[in-house]
């Protein structure tokens, strides 16, 4: 479903990818686990499209990512929904107002009908399992978790092929990063959605991923499902995974 080749990005002086190569199939997780600054999100925006490669090239299931502009890389757009790191909700908007966003905005000049958006507003919101009684409330009413799954409801309400996750669990406590992980791994489950997750945090990334890559000075320095990148001889992977499994 995502393929990216051999991709090569540089800003100035500064290498970030180095020729990274990887496949998403369809209906798998796919986490790139990495230190600060190691390159995840410049990652992430080439298979968004919102960087382009200097070499290299990322294709999204019909589509060739990486050489679309202007109004044909905005249709392609439609395939993705994004999580933001934080939820980055509106604050000033209730939960149904939230989740509806994306299908209010004009497409086509075609406009959905009041009652099939709050058809689609309570079926996305029951996929993470909340409902009709939050519609009316406020993101500052709601705790983090459930915050981000009414972030989660909003990306799958345009029923995107592809979702993809930025730092879902970075600053959340034990407990609502085990929430986050459960629904990351429901929305797969019940929706078939392929989907790309960004992180440092190797517990979560070790529950919910698929595959798995670690992304080091421009490279994957291992990459594989997570038994295969927990037998990565890598040294730098070996270090990295340690910081967290010797805790166990
Ligand atoms: N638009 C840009 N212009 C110049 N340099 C950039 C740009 N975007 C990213 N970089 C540089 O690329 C490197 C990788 O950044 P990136 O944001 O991808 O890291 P990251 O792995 O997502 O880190 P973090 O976990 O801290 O968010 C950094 O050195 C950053 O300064």
């Amino acid at each position: 479903m995502i393929e990216v080749r051999d991709l090569w990005k540089s800003f100035g002086t500064n290498q970030v990818l180095k020729g990274i190569t990887l496949d998403v199939p369809k209906g798998n997780t796919y986490v790139v686990l990495g230190g600060s600054g190691s390159g995840k999100t410049v990652l992430m925006k080439h298979v968004i499209g919102l960087l382009k490669p200097d070499r290299g090239t990322v294709r999204v299931g019909e589509h060739e990512i990486s050489s679309l502009t202007g109004r044909e890389l905005n249709e392609a757009r439609r395939m993705f929904g994004m999580v933001f790191q934080g939820a980055a909700l509106f604050d000033s908007m209730n939960v149904f107002d939230n989740v509806a966003f994306p299908l209010r905005e004009k497409r086509r000049g075609t406009r959905l009908a009041a009652s099939e958006v709050r058809k689609r507003v309570i079926e996305k919101l029951a996929v993470v399992d909340l409902g009709e009684e939050v519609l009316g409330r406020w993101p500052a009413e709601l705790s983090g978790g459930m915050r981000k799954r009414v972030a989660l409801a909003r990306a799958l309400v345009s029923d995107p092929q592809v979702v993809l996750y930025d730092e879902p669990t970075t600053g959340l406590d034990p407990i609502t990063t085990n929430y986050v992980d459960e629904m990351i791994v429901h929305a797969k489950e019940r929706l078939g959605i392929t989907s790309m997750v960004i992180s440092h945090d190797i517990a979560s990334a070790f529950r919910v991923a698929d595959r798995l890559a670690v992304l080091y000075d421009g490279h994957l320095a291992a990459e594989g499902t997570p038994a295969e990148v927990r037998q990565s001889k890598d040294p730098f992977v070996q270090r990295f995974l340690s910081t967290w499994f010797e805790k166990q």
